[in-house]
């Protein structure tokens, strides 16, 4: 069997804390140099990568030098906002050496839960993406007590995932893989080579986390799968020592455990979109326009358009129905209805001279579209 980062073209790797941090010993400089080396390498072959690095409690509590985890959460936020210097320094140090430019992007739950702000995150992680920027993610842990908290960064790793549809999340921890039991107390378990993501039964065989560093365990590893899941991601879940692991999986070697996403990536995403968008209004098309997008599978351009009901904002979701009013597709749109007004029944080419700026030549592209 093949690895599921094979084919992918934008992956999101995890890193947990006890890698990270060596156990609590103290940033791991050889293994974070040899993440960014690999890291590069996969930029290096056109693919996006994101990071998404756990460790600034464990470093934090090393700095302030605390020998146990406070049960405090203003200690355990202090050391979040202590240690994440760490982790922002070392990781900008090692990917300058192989001239890769890095950002720091410190997310909270309330950052995804809201539509626009979740645009933004959206927005910003696709362009650093494309000004071929590793963003390094965290949670936000110095503003967010236990009750808003994603929790864990493997959660985290799935949310981002599904933010800016990745094809694959490959999380890396401190055991092989996923075991069919806790390897640190079932000396018996076997890895699982490979499943189908979402599976219930994978959900017993994961236990908690095994060390005082980590904080999530195995289970939120699978659940984290099954989230990535829903928006058509693979997870891959390997140690993070194992040599060249991101540079061999990305070329088609299965390390550690492959957990499959039951359905593609496009298919995927518009069931969802048809699943979880209210629908914010209404474009009305020609005849021609109809006939591009139920029989020829196009996109919708703008100079099939002949009216706009309701107001909507970019990035929603809208009906295309004919000129009777029968629905005929629905999708999400690139622009406003204040701008589609005033671009509807233009060619694509004077979208810029009429608005100052283009979004797309489409009004809704084809792969954000579902016919009803
Ligand atoms: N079925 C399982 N297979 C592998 N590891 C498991 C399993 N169940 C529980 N674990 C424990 O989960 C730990 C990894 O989770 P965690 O400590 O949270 O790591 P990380 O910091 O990488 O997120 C392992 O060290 C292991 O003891
Ligand atoms: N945001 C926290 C990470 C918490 C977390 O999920 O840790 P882990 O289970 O090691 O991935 C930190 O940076 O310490």
């Amino acid at each position: 069997m093949n690895s599921a980062l094979q084919q992918a073209s934008r992956i999101i790797v995890k890193v947990g804390s006890s890698l990270v941090t060596d156990e609590g010993r103290g940033l791991d400089h050889t293994a974070i140099a040899r993440w960014a080396s690999q890291i590069a390498a996969l930029r290096a072959l056109g693919k996006d990568v994101v990071l998404v690095s756990s460790g600034a409690i464990a470093e934090g509590m090393l700095r302030l030098g605390f020998t146990k985890r406070p049960t405090d959460i203003h200690e355990l936020q202090a050391c979040a906002a202590c240690g994440q210097m760490g982790l922002a320094q070392i990781y900008e140090t090692s990917f300058r050496a192989h001239g890769v430019q890095t950002a720091q992007v410190l997310l909270t739950h309330a950052d995804l839960a809201d539509r626009e702000r979740y645009l933004n995150a959206r927005s910003t992680l696709t362009t650093l993406l494309r000004l071929k920027v590793v963003p390094i993610i965290n949670e936000n842990d110095t503003v967010v007590t236990d009750e808003i908290k994603f929790g864990d960064n493997d959660t985290l790793g799935a949310l981002v995932a599904n933010l800016i549809e990745a094809d694959a999340l490959v999380i890396l921890t401190d055991q092989p893989g996923l075991y069919s039991a806790d390897p640190r107390k079932n000396p018996d378990a076997r890895l699982i080579a490979h499943a189908q993501a979402g599976d219930v039964a994978l959900e017993s065989m994961a236990g908690g986390a095994g060390s005082s560093i980590g904080s999530g365990g195995m289970l939120t590893k699978v659940l984290a799968a099954k989230r990535a899941a829903r928006s058509g991601a693979h997870t891959v879940i390997a140690w993070g020592r194992e040599p060249d692991v991101l540079t061999r999986l990305a070329g088609g070697e299965a390390i550690g455990t492959q957990l499959l996403a039951p359905t593609g990536r496009l298919t995927a995403r518009r069931q969802w979109m048809v699943d979880h968008l209210h629908t914010s209004g209404e474009v009305v098309i020609d005849a021609g326009a109809a006939a591009k997008l139920t029989r020829e599978g196009k996109s919708l351009l703008p100079i099939g358009v002949i009216a706009v009901k309701g107001e909507f904002g970019r990035g929603q979701v809208v009906t295309c129905v004919d000129e009777a009013g029968k629905p005929l597709a629905r999708g999400l749109t690139n622009y406003a209805s204040s701008e589609v007004r005033r671009i509807m029944r233009h060619s694509s080419t004077e979208i810029e001279r009429i608005l100052g700026f283009v979004e797309g030549p489409e009004l809704i592209h084809r792969d954000n579209m579902v016919l009803l």
